[in-house]
C-alpha cells in the first residue's frame, strides 16, 4: 500500500472527481459517510455529548457533514466554526447550508467567543486536514490548546489539526493530542514515527475509493506492506520436498553469559521453515545449544568464552551473525573476515553492527546485505539523526550507498532498500520491546533467506509474522508478561494464518 503526500493526495481528489464526473462534496459525503460508520461502531452509545469543531477548509466541510449524519442517528452533536476571517471552501459553505438548523452551532473567532466546554465526552478534529500550509497560530491555536485540555476523547478526522502529514513540526506547534485518527483511504508517513506518537494516537483507515488508476500509477518510495501482500510472497512447502530443499542456515552467535541469544536466533530460525540450521558458537555454548535446541547442528569454537575462528562456510545458503557476540577482539577479526570472504548471503545483527559501526566496515558489505539495527545500533552506523524524519533520509542514502538492507527496529519496523525504498510493518505491539526479540528476527530472516526468498521479500516476510507472533502471544499473556519465547512459540499460529 503507497504512503502518498498531501499534493499527492490532492491529486487523486481530482483525478477521482473527474472519472466518476461527480461534484466535489459527494467525494466529501462519502468521506464523512466512511467516518460515521466508523464512528457508531466504535462508539454506538447515543447519549454522549460530541463536539464537532470545524475548520474552513474540506477538513471542516467533513466535520459539518459528519455532523449532520450523527445528528440523523440521534447523536447530540454540537459543532463549533472556528474561521476568523470568513473564507471557506466550497464545499464546506454546501455542508453549512445542510446543516439542520436543530444543531447548535457557535462562531468562534476570537477567545471572548469560546464557550463552556465542559459537558462534551467526544471531540471531533476537523480544524485542518491535509490542507495545513503553515504551522497553526493565533485563534487557531489557541483552540487547539483548548481541545487538548478538554476531558474528552479526541477523535482527529483524517489527520491531527496541525501535524504536517510528512515534514517535522517545529518545536511548540500547537498540534491536536488525538486518542483516535480516521483517516481517508491512504497512510500518511507522520502516523508511522514514533515522534508523532501523542498527536495520533490509534489510528485507522477507512475505504473512500478514490480512482484506482490514479493510485495504481502514481510513485512513492514509501509503502506499507500488508497482509494481501504477505499472502503472495509465501510459499507453501511441496509435497516431494526434503529438507536440503529448504536451505542450510548457519548462525554465528553466543559469548560467556550470552548463549541465550544464540539460542532464541536458533530456535526461531527453525520455527521459520529451514532445511538445516549449523551453530558456531564458543566452547561454552556446546552443552547449551545441544540441551536448548536439539534441532540445531552445534559446531564449537576453539575458544571457551567468545567466536574466534570462522567454519566452512561453503555448505550455507544464509548466514546470520550477531546475537549474544560480544566485542572481544578476535571476534571483530572474524566479522571483518566473514564480510571479506562469505559466499553466502548475510543477515547481521547486534554486535556484529556494533563492530561494523566501530570498526568502519560499511564499505566492506557485500551486495544485499541485511542488516537488522535498532535505532541505537543504527546511529552508530550512520551517524546521529534529529529526528524520526532525518533518520528514513539516513536510512535511505545508507541503503543507497552500501547496496544493503537495513530492517530499522521499531514501533513500525521500516525496512530501506539498496533503491531507496522504504516499507513499514504494520503488526506488533509494545509488549515484544523486551530482551530477545531481537534475536528471534534474525533467526527469522535468516531461515527465510535460506530458503531462498528475495532479500526484500525475507524481510518483508520476517518483519510481519515476526509482529504478528507478538500479536498472538500478547493475546495468551498481554503485553507486560509477554518474552521472545512466546514470540517463537507463536510463529507455528503465524505462519498458518497463512496456510504455511
Ligand atoms: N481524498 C481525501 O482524502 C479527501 C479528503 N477530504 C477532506 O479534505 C481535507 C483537505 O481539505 P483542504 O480544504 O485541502 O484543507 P484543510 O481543510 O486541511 O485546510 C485548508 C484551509 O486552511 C487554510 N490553512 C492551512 N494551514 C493553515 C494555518 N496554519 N492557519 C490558518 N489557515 C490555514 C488553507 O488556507 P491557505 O491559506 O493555505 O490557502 C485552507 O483555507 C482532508 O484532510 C479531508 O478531511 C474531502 O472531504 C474528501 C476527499
Ligand atoms: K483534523
Amino acid at each position: 500500500m503507497k504512503i502518498l503526500t498531501a499534493l499527492q493526495i490532492r491529486e487523486a481528489d481530482q483525478r477521482t472527481i473527474a472519472e466518476e464526473n461527480i461534484p466535489s462534496a459527494a467525494l466529501m459525503e462519502r468521506a464523512a459517510n466512511a467516518f460515521t460508520e466508523w464512528f457508531t461502531r466504535k462508539f454506538p452509545d447515543t447519549g454522549k455529548n460530541i463536539l464537532i469543531c470545524c475548520g474552513p477548509g474540506n477538513n471542516g466541510g467533513d466535520g459539518l457533514a459528519i455532523a449532520r449524519m450523527l445528528h440523523a442517528l440521534d447523536y447530540a452533536a454540537t459543532v463549533w466554526i472556528v474561521a476568523p476571517e470568513n473564507k471557506f471552501s466550497p464545499d464546506f459553505l454546501t455542508n453549512q447550508e445542510r446543516l439542520p438548523a436543530a444543531i447548535p452551532v457557535t462562531n468562534i473567532k476570537q477567545t471572548s467567543d469560546f464557550p463552556e466546554a465542559s459537558e462534551f465526552n467526544l471531540v471531533l478534529d476537523g480544524l485542518f486536514g491535509t490542507g495545513l500550509s503553515r504551522s497553526v497560530t493565533g485563534i487557531y491555536a489557541e483552540i487547539i490548546q483548548h481541545i487538548n485540555h478538554l476531558p474528552a476523547q479526541v477523535i482527529a478526522i483524517d489527520v491531527p489539526s496541525g501535524l504536517y502529514t510528512e515534514a517535522p513540526n517545529q518545536l511548540g506547534d500547537a498540534i491536536v493530542q488525538a486518542d483516535y485518527t480516521l483517516s481517508f483511504e491512504v497512510p500518511k508517513l507522520a502516523f508511522l514515527l514514533a515522534q508523532n506518537e501523542k498527536y495520533v494516537g490509534e489510528w485507522y483507515l477507512v475505504a473512500i475509493n478514490l480512482s484506482p488508476a490514479f493510485l495504481a500509477d502514481v510513485t512513492t518510495d514509501k509503502f506499507i506492506f500488508t497482509r494481501e501482500q504477505v499472502t503472495q510472497i509465501i510459499q507453501p512447502r511441496r509435497k516431494f520436498s526434503h529438507k536440503g530443499t529448504y536451505g542450510h542456515a548457519l548462525l554465528l552467535a553466543g559469548s560467556y553469559g550470552k548463549m541465550g541469544a544464540a539460542a532464541l536466533a536458533a530456535r526461531a530460525c527453525l520455527r521459520s521453515g529451514v532445511g538445516l540450521l549449523s551453530v558456531h558458537c564458543p566452547k561454552v555454548g556446546y552443552t547449551i545449544l545441544q540441551t536448548a535446541v536439539p534441532e540445531a547442528m552445534t559446531l564449537p569454537d576453539t575458544e571457551a568464552t567468545h567466536l574466534t575462528q570462522l567454519p566452512d562456510l561453503n555448505t550455507y545458503q544464509a548466514i546470520g551473525i550477531g546475537p549474544g557476540l560480544g566485542k572481544e577482539p578476535a571476534t571483530r577479526h572474524l566479522v571483518r573476515q566473514l564480510l571479506q570472504t562469505t559466499p553466502a548471503p548475510l543477515v547481521i545483527d547486534a554486535d556484529a553492527l556494533n563492530i561494523i559501526a566501530e570498526e568502519n566496515l560499511q564499505p566492506a558489505l557485500p551486495p544485499n546485505t541485511i542488516l537488522t539495527p535498532h535505532p541505537k545500533e543504527f546511529e552508530r552506523l550512520a551517524g546521529p539523526a534529529s529526528d524520526d524524519y532525518n533518520r528514513l533520509k539516513l536510512l535511505q542514502n545508507f541503503c543507497r550507498q552500501y547496496g544493503c538492507f537495513v530492517v530499522l527496529k521499531g514501533g513500525h519496523t521500516c525496512i530501506g532498500t539498496p533503491a531507496g525504498d522504504l516499507y513499514f510493518n504494520i503488526t506488533g505491539n509494545p509488549g515484544m520491546a523486551t530482551g530477545g526479540t531481537g534475536d528471534v528476527l534474525t533467526g527469522i530472516i535468516t531461515a527465510l533467506v535460506a530458503q531462498k526468498y528475495s532479500p526484500l521479500d525475507a524481510c518483508r516476510l520476517g518483519v510481519y509474522l515476526h509482529g504478528l507472533a507478538g500479536d498472538l502471544a500478547r493475546d495468551q499473556v498481554g503485553e507486560t508478561a509477554l518474552i521472545a519465547s512466546d514470540l517463537i512459540e507463536n510463529l507455528g499460529a503465524a505462519f498458518r494464518q497463512f496456510g504455511s
